[in-house]
C-alpha cells in the first residue's frame, strides 16, 4: 500500500463487513472479515498484541449495529426460515442476548450502549405491537445500518460548527485567525468513526477551509494511536503536522503559539466532564495554565444524560501487559520502517506484573477545564463560573 492511502474503518458490501485491522497500521492494511456477532465482539474487545483491532467510540459502535444488521438480513433470507423468525418474541429472545453480549465489549465508550440501547428500543415497541417477526428483523437491520450511516454526516456537522466558533472566538480576541495552530490527542479521524471524524474532523474542515496553520498530536502511549494512526491520517490529508511525545505537552505550549486542543471524547456527563483517551486531562490542565482554549468534539451519543458528572463513567483498566509492549515494524536504519516486518517488543525488564503497572485507558476532564463542547446540534460554551450548560447541544 502506499504510505498515504486512507482506508475506512468500516467498508461494507451487503451483508459483508470487513474492518482494517488497526492492530497492524500504519505499515500493513490488512481488511478482517466479520462475519458474526462473536467476530464483532471479538475486533472490539480482545487484546491481541496490543489493544484491538477496532477502536475509537463511534467506530465500534457502528460495528456493533453493522454486525446484528447483517446477521439479521441474512437470517431473512435463509431457507428454511429460522425459527427465531416465528413471533415478536422468539425474535426478541434471539436478539436481546446479542445486543447484551456487544454492550459488554468495552466499558468507557457510551456509543456503544447507546447503539444497543436505540436497537433494543425499536426489538421492545416491536414486540409490544406485535409486529410481525420478519417487518421487525428488517426494521431492526435498517435501524443498525442507520447507527453507522448517520456517523459521518454529523461528524461534518460538528466539525464545521467548532471550526466556525474557534475562528470566532480567535479573532474576538483580538488575533489573527488565518492559521490556526491546533494539538489533539489520541486518535479521532476516519479510523475512529465511520468517516471524517470529531477532533481530526475539526481539525480537517480548518484546512479545507485554509485556515489550518499546524496540527500537532502526541504519541499517545501506550497504544500509540497518535503516532500511528493519527500521523497516518494527516499525511493522507497533507496537512502540515507535527507529531510530539505525550510528555512534550508543555513544552510545546511553553515554546509555541497554540490556538485551541481539540480532543474528542468517549463519554461526556451531564455536567460536561469528559472522559477521553488517558493523557487528554493533563492537556487539558496545561492548556488552562496557558490560557489555550480547550475543545471537545463528539457526536449526541457520546453524552450520557443519566450521569450526573464524571465521576460515574466506568474507566477502563487495559490489560497491564500493553502499558509494557510496543509494536510496530521492524526498523531498516534509514527512517523507512520496512512495511512487511512487524515485531512486538518488550519495554520493561522482567518480573513485572499487574501489581507494578498502573494502566487505565482513559481520564476524565473535568468541565471547568472545557471551553466548548461541540456535537451536531451546536457549541455548549463554558461559563465564567466553570460550568457548561449541554441542554442546548444534546
Ligand atoms: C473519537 S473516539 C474518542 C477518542 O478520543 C479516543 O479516546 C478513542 O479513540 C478511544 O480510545 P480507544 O481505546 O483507542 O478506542
Amino acid at each position: 500500500m502506499s504510505g498515504t492511502s486512507l482506508p475506512l474503518s468500516i467498508r461494507t458490501n451487503g451483508d459483508d463487513i470487513e474492518i482494517v485491522n488497526q492492530l497492524l497500521l500504519p505499515h500493513v492494511v490488512e481488511f478482517l472479515q466479520i462475519n458474526t456477532i462473536e467476530d464483532a465482539h471479538d475486533a472490539i474487545k480482545t487484546m491481541k498484541h496490543i489493544h484491538t483491532q477496532i477502536r475509537g467510540a463511534p467506530a465500534i459502535a457502528s460495528l456493533a449495529a453493522l454486525a446484528l444488521a447483517s446477521s439479521l438480513s441474512r437470517a431473512l433470507t435463509a431457507s428454511p426460515a429460522l425459527p427465531f423468525l416465528s413471533s415478536p418474541e422468539a425474535l426478541e429472545a434471539h436478539v436481546k442476548p446479542q445486543l447484551d453480549f456487544l454492550f459488554t465489549a468495552r466499558p468507557t465508550a457510551v456509543n456503544l450502549g447507546a447503539a444497543t440501547r436505540r436497537l433494543a428500543r425499536v426489538l421492545a415497541q416491536g414486540v409490544q405491537a406485535q409486529t410481525d417477526a420478519r417487518s421487525l428483523a428488517a426494521a431492526l437491520v435498517a435501524e443498525g445500518r442507520a447507527v453507522a450511516d448517520e456517523d459521518v454526516g454529523r461528524n461534518r456537522e460538528m466539525a464545521k460548527h467548532g471550526a466556525d466558533w474557534l475562528v470566532r472566538r480567535t479573532e474576538a480576541a483580538g488575533e489573527d485567525a488565518s492559521a490556526l495552530n491546533v494539538m489533539t490527542v489520541c486518535n479521532t479521524g476516519s479510523l475512529a468513526t465511520s468517516g471524517y471524524g470529531t477532533a481530526l474532523g475539526l481539525i480537517t474542515r480548518l484546512l479545507e477551509t485554509g485556515k489550518l496553520g499546524k496540527a500537532y498530536y502526541t504519541q499517545t502511549a501506550p497504544y500509540h494511536q497518535g503516532s500511528r494512526l493519527t500521523a497516518f491520517e494527516l499525511q493522507a490529508l497533507k496537512a502540515p503536522s507535527v507529531m510530539i511525545c505525550d510528555t512534550m505537552v508543555g513544552s510545546l505550549f511553553q515554546h509555541h503559539k497554540l490556538h485551541a486542543v481539540v480532543v474528542g471524547a468517549d463519554r461526556i456527563a451531564k455536567n460536561g466532564d469528559t472522559a477521553n483517551k488517558i493523557g487528554t486531562y493533563n492537556a487539558a490542565v496545561l492548556a488552562a495554565r496557558h490560557k489555550i482554549p480547550f475543545i471537545v468534539v463528539a457526536p449526541v451519543s457520546t453524552v450520557d444524560l443519566d450521569i450526573p458528572d464524571g465521576s460515574h463513567i466506568p474507566i477502563e483498566q487495559r490489560p497491564w501487559i500493553e502499558a509494557c509492549l510496543v509494536r510496530g515494524a521492524v526498523y531498516d536504519g534509514e527512517a523507512k520502517a520496512t512495511k512487511s516486518e512487524q515485531a512486538v517488543v518488550m519495554l520493561t525488564p522482567p518480573g513485572l506484573d499487574a501489581s507494578g503497572v498502573y494502566n487505565p485507558g482513559f481520564d476524565v476532564t473535568p468541565a471547568e477545564l472545557i471551553s466548548a463542547i461541540v456535537t451536531e446540534r451546536g457549541v455548549a460554551v463554558g461559563g465564567e463560573d466553570g460550568k457548561i450548560d449541554l441542554s442546548a447541544v444534546v
